[in-house]
């Protein structure tokens, strides 16, 4: 999908990655609504954007998205300002080891709400001009690590989500392509959490496998939106290997075992 025109709603666009996806999608043309929890940051972003794309086309509506009235309202904001919704971008997320029901409740609970809120404003057997979701996970979703169970426990949930409904017999009808971005470590306030066990493992694995630039991450989901061909996509970015998709092969080794293995294509 070109994003020329199109209309987005995305959440945690105050800054870090959200607001690098919202900035790469206004150069492109599209006009975009973001949610936050961080007021304060929220109206400072939109009102840089603003001056720099132009007062009509990027808005932010304060929202928590663990809160279903709230992520409701601001979904409904995106709407009522665009007439539609064709691109929903599901980022807000947090690393917190201290507070498993808050990481299960934003980065999956309101992933999946925000999945399904966009697929009944989207889908087209039901009036909808159909579009694309795309679910930010992370690397973490699809290896483990013990620095941080909980977040790797959410991240997981939200490729299986996206994967299971992108494998939906309704799918062709509904014409909504499901996408899931799986980011290495980014250069973010996230990397200065420090609510996490065994801080040092994840220090030595930011030290062997670097940390990326926004920009660069943000370039990857453009081509998760772009491309029209890639409903069920899971798409990982690291710093040694770029941007490359990734799928769940099961192999038969032996005619009773199967063995689930990440194969790359
Ligand atoms: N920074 C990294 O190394 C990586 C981050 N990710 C994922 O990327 C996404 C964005 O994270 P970053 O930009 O790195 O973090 P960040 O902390 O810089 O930005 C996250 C934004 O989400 C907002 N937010 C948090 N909870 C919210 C809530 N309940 N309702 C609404 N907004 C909320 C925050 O206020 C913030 O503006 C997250 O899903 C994260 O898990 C994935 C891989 C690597
Ligand atoms: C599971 C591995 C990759 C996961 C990538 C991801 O989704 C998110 C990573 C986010 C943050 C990682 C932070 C690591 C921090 C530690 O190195 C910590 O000890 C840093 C302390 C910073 C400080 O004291 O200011």
């Amino acid at each position: 999908m070109d994003p020329q025109g199109k209309s987005v709603f995305l959440t945690g666009g105050a800054q870090g990655l959200g607001r690098g996806i919202v900035e790469k999608l206004l150069s492109l043309g599209a006009k975009v609504l973001f949610c936050d929890v961080d007021v304060e940051r929220g109206k400072a972003t939109e009102s840089e954007l603003q001056t720099q794309y132009g007062a009509d086309v990027v808005f932010f509506h304060p929202a928590d998205v663990s809160d279903d009235e709230q992520h409701k309202a601001a979904f409904g904001m995106a709407v009522s300002k665009f007439e539609t919704v064709d691109i929903c971008v599901n980022n807000a997320g947090i690393l917190n080891e201290s507070n498993w029901e808050k990481v299960m409740a934003i980065n999956a609970g309101a992933v999946i709400r925000g999945s399904l809120l966009a697929l009944e404003h989207m889908r087209r057997d039901r009036g909808g001009r159909g579009g694309v979701i795309i679910n930010v996970a992370s690397i973490a979703g699809l290896n483990v690590n013990p620095a941080c169970p909980t977040y790797c426990a959410s991240k997981h949930a939200v490729i299986g989500f996206t994967t299971s409904w992108a494998m939906s017999p309704g799918q062709k009808d509904h014409a909504v392509r499901w996408c899931c971005l799986c980011p290495d470590a980014m250069e973010t306030s996230m990397l200065k959490v420090t609510d996490i066990h065994y801080p040092e493992m994840l220090e030595e694995y930011l030290k062997d496998n670097g940390v990326m630039s926004v920009s660069q991450v943000a370039d990857a989901v453009m081509k998760l939106i772009q491309d029209p061909d890639n409903n069920g996509a899971i798409l990982e970015v690291t710093l040694k290997k770029g941007a490359r998709y990734r799928r769940r092969q099961v192999v038969d080794r032996d005619g009773v075992n199967d063995l689930v293995i990440m194969d790359t294509y």
